[in-house]
């Protein structure tokens, strides 16, 4: 396992964030904290990736390219950002160490951050090779409703407690390696509630941009429970 780097201040770094999802569907829930996340860290751009076949879900109910356009969509109006579709284009389950080994090739000079829900941190040390996603990112983790009390927090790994910091300025510089807690806005949405609302028609539109709504009545998506 590699050793993240110290980083020196003659480096001009690109700061990039990666928010991986199924994104089935896409909802403020997930673009309005990676707005307010990419402006924290004053990211460069934030990467939305739709994962091919999530490791840790079953199977989706959007298609691969139907989750794309959703995404496409939701990031249209927002500088910040852009549709990655790297993982579609492999026909594997999306690794995230994979991921970001092949945006550290493309990008030599830069300081990643894989943005996630509480959720995912719970279960992070799950994830394939997880050691090694932390030599190769920083983990930014925003907090969610039901997974933000001290209960949760208390329920991470021991093995990660260790990799987490306070404030911004302790990440600065390091390349990888930290796990810092995002304490913002913490929006009640979830997809798998999204496509039950949908399928019973008691759907409040304002958890989703209207064009991805527009999007999902064109092509009648969710309209049956999973
Ligand atoms: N409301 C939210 N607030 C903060 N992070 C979120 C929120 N919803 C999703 N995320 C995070 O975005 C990433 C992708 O989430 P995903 O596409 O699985 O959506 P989801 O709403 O969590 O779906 P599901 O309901 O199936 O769990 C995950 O890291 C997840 O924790
Ligand atoms: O690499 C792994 O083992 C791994 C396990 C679970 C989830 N992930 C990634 O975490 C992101 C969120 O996943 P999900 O299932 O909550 O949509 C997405 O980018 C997944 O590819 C990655």
């Amino acid at each position: 396992m590699n050793t993240p780097n110290k980083l020196s201040n003659a480096q001009p770094l690109q700061r990039i964030g990666i928010l991986g999802g199924t994104f089935d569907p896409i909802h403020y829930g997930h673009i309005l904290p990676a707005i307010e996340t990419a402006k924290w860290l004053t990211l460069d751009s934030l990467h939305l990736m739709p994962a091919h076949i999530p490791p840790h879900k079953a199977s989706t109910i959007a298609s691969p390219e139907q989750r794309m356009q959703m995404v496409k969509i939701a990031c249209q109006h927002h500088p910040l950002l852009a549709m990655d579709n790297r993982e579609l284009l492999r026909n594997k389950p999306s690794y995230t160490v994979d991921t970001l080994q092949e945006l550290k090739q493309e990008h030599k000079n830069s300081q990643l951050f894989f943005v996630m829900g509480m959720d995912s941190l719970l279960n992070f040390t799950r994830w394939h090779q997880w050691q090694e996603i932390l030599t190769l990112c920083h983990l930014v983790v925003n907090i969610r409703p039901g997974y933000q009390s001290s209960q949760h927090l208390s329920t991470i790994s021991p093995s990660l407690t260790q990799h987490l910091v306070e404030s911004i300025t302790e990440l600065a510089s390091l390349e990888a390696g930290k796990i810092i807690i995002h304490q913002q806005l913490a929006l009640d949405i979830s997809s798998t509630e999204l496509r039950a609302e949908i399928a019973n028609s008691s759907f409040n539109p304002d958890k989703i941009p209207r064009a991805v709504i527009e999007y999902i009545q064109q092509q009648q998506l969710y309209q049956q429970q999973d």
